[in-house]
């Protein structure tokens, strides 16, 4: 007889008459329904692998445990890249876009960087003998690489890091070191135990001038004893420059000196993926939870109701929720410019480099400190049980806050936007994607509260506070103030302004999406109801910003707000409806608050029973301490 399967009533209840085709938003998100199958071809692929599983849940292992036990995994993982049926590399790119790698690799993946990074330098930045070389031990995992940038002193200013690779003409070597304790590579992942090869930042010193800082292969440890070089501690010898412009001894200079930061160029546009990954599981583990809680009173004497039924609940929820959508959109449209900016670079064309590096790094800055807060706020949301680690949101903050500060740390790539924006504007040139920069906004002033309109007052907004950070450039300058200086005195604006662009950016991301996609009307209707939530909350949060560079009044805000309440409760029936269209199995959510049937409190029971001090009643410690204290009478 075959076990009912249970669904918690609410839950059930839920998901009964869904007004539109979930399959239909899953397809959206994976782009297409071919990419959907493959999907779920390789989540059956790998999460049906009992050997992937974690015997005892990762928390209550040692540290030295946690790494074995993730590089197991990590070293069975790659073995099932290389047998899969649909092929090494895109397997590979779907293990990454669907944030598989998390359900299997809880820790964290040492091998990550091999793929995130040290591959990527190879293939963007080696030459073509170089990749011949390399690209295939990469691939067929005969060496492990890591991306060795940070310094102990070092991370984010690039120019001022002090590993040194010194050529010498006689022996045509570089001689790498690292000449001070601020020098040591530190924060790569993979270094210290994992990676026996690296590509290494450093700067080029030849005929006792210094290049700039340029990558170099380095080999870390010996491949049979995986013990370090000789030296490798404070010297490495025969590191080999990649896309070495080295020729007979002769320095040659790149056409681009920003081409060595090519890789981190990439990584900024997959993290904007990662991070949205990251947000759909939260949202979807508080929204199925926040379904089945029931707690207090809405109405006096009726039944506890679903906490998602306070307007508060739904304040919380539902702009994560919407922003789920705005983020896949925009890191879609950030893949599609890397993709023909990079192949636009490879034919000499650089055109396109300063939007690509202008929106990397807006889009990385955004999407990561954005998915953070909502994270933060989907744990709050789950009350007490939300703040346990079983519940998987400390993990995913950890993993989503990182980004924040990794590749770039946000501040500082707000800056290099804010740079990008204010000579955009001054030179009224280049800009692909601040075309709004170049020339006047055209049109009377009027505000309409029409999606239109609103996007209307994100451009005003976005080229307003370039304006203003000028004006305050300006000013600085007119009192005699260093550029420097000035650029320092105006960074709160500076920040503001790259903060609209890239807000601008995800609302027309959104808008368009919705306007060419090919969408059955009950999906339009439901994806345009998250898309005005979305771009009306936010512009809730910043109105300083729309009341400083648009015409908008008190009356247009009290109308907005009533909008938007009137938005949080027309989606409110869909919400569970619209993370089940995520499609994230439970593996995947790895949560018993965002489980797919409901069973929360059994899950959450289960899980505690797990816990080593409940192996038994009395825990060992109690005899050793507890009971001579109680005996102590202090
Ligand atoms: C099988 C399992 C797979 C599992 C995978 C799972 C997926 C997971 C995905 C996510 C995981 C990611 C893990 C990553 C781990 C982390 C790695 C790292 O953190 S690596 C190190 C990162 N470090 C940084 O990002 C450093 C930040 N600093 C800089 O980039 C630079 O110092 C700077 C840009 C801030 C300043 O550089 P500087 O040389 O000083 O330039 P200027 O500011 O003077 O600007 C001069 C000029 O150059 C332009 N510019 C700057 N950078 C770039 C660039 N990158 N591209 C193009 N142009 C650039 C700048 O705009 C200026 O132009 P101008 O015309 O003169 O105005
Ligand atoms: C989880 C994780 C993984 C990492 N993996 C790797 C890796 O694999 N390989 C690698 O090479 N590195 C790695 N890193 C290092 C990472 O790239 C750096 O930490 C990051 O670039 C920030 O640099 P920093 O640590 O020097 O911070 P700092 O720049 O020292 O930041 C400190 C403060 O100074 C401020 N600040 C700095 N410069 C300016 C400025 N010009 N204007 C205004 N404010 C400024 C910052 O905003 C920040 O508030 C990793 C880091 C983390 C957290």
């Amino acid at each position: 007889m075959s076990k009912e399967i249970y669904e918690n009533p609410d839950l059930k209840k839920e998901r009964q008459n869904c007004p539109f085709n979930k399959e239909e938003i899953t397809h959206l998100l994976d782009g297409g329904k071919e990419k959907t199958i493959e999907r779920k071809q390789l989540e059956n692929y790998i999460l049906s692998d009992e050997q992937l599983k974690d015997a005892v849940p990762m928390e209550y292992l040692s540290h030295a445990d946690k790494y074995a036990e993730e590089l197991r995994k990590a070293c069975l993982l790659m073995h099932k890249l290389a047998d899969s049926p649909a092929g090494q590399v895109p397997t590979l790119r779907a293990l990454m876009g669907a944030g598989l790698g998390s359900a299997v690799l809880k820790e964290g993946n040492p091998l990550a960087l091999h793929y995130v990074m040290f591959i990527p330098a190879l293939m963007g930045q080696g030459t073509i003998d170089q990749q011949a070389k390399w690209l295939e031990k990469a691939y067929n995992l005969n060496m492990i690489g890591t991306y060795a940038q940070t310094e102990l002193g070092h991370g984010t200013f690039l120019r001022g890091l002090e590993t040194r690779a010194t050529y010498d003409p006689k022996t045509q070597e570089f001689i790498l070191e690292s000449p001070s304790l601020t020098a040591y590579k530190w924060w790569p992942g993979s270094l210290g135990k994992t990676a026996n090869y690296a590509v290494v930042m450093a700067q080029l010193y030849t005929k006792g001038k210094c290049e700039g800082t340029h990558p170099f292969m380095v080999q870390l440890r010996d491949e049979e004893t995986h013990e370090p070089l000789p030296g490798i501690v404070n010297m490495w010898l025969n590191p080999v420059c990649i896309s070495s412009y080295i020729h007979y001894g002769t320095y040659v200079k790149p056409t681009n000196s920003k081409l060595s930061y090519a890789t981190m160029v990439f990584v900024r546009v997959v993290v904007c993926q990662d991070v949205t990954t990251n947000l759909r599981k939260a949202v979807t583990i508080a929204t199925r939870y926040s379904c089945v809680r029931r707690q207090s009173e809405l109405k006096p004497g009726d039944r506890e109701p679903q906490v998602m039924d306070y307007q508060a609940q739904q304040n919380k929820l539902l702009p994560p929720l919407a922003a789920t959508f705005a983020f896949q959109l925009a890191a879609d449209h950030l893949w599609n410019l890397y993709h023909t900016a990079n192949n636009n670079i490879e034919q000499g064309d650089l055109e396109l480099l300063p939007d690509l590096h202008g929106l990397s790094c807006a889009l990385k800055a955004l999407c990561s400190s954005e998915a953070a807060n909502f994270v933060e706020v989907c744990r709050q949301s789950c009350g007490g049980h939300g703040y346990m680690s079983c519940s998987n949101f400390p993990r995913i903050y950890g993993q989503v806050t990182a980004a924040e500060t990794y590749e770039g740390e946000n501040t500082v790539l707000w800056l290099q936007v804010a740079r990008y924006l204010v000579k955009t504007r001054k030179e009224q040139s280049g800009g692909l994607s601040v075309k709004y920069l170049i020339g006047e906004e055209k049109g009377p002033k009027t505000v309409d509260t029409t999606l239109e309109g609103i996007v209307k007052l994100y451009r005003r907004a976005a080229v307003g506070l370039v304006d203003v950070a000028i004006a305050e450039l300006d000013k600085s300058g007119r009192k005699g103030e260093a550029p420097h200086d000035a650029w320092n005195h105006a960074a709160v604006y500076l920040i503001k302004a790259a903060q609209a662009h890239a807000r601008l950016f995800v609302v027309e991301s959104f808008v368009d999406s919705l306007k060419e996609g090919k969408l059955s009307a009950p999906v339009r209707t439901v994806l345009s109801q998250l898309c005005e939530l979305f771009i009306i909350y936010w512009l809730l949060e910043r109105s300083g910003d729309f009341f400083l560079c648009s015409n908008l009044t008190k009356q247009d805000l009290l109308l907005l707000n009533s909008k938007y309440v009137e938005l949080l409760a027309a989606i409110r029936p869909q919400a569970v409806n619209l993370v089940d269209s995520f499609d994230l199995r439970d593996e995947v959510l790895n949560s018993p608050l965002g489980c797919w049937d409901g069973n929360v409190y059994q899950r959450l029971f289960d899980e505690a029973a797990k816990s080593p001090l409940n192996q038994s009643n009395v825990h060992e410690s109690f005899h050793k301490y507890l009971k001579p204290l109680l005996k102590s009478n202090l």
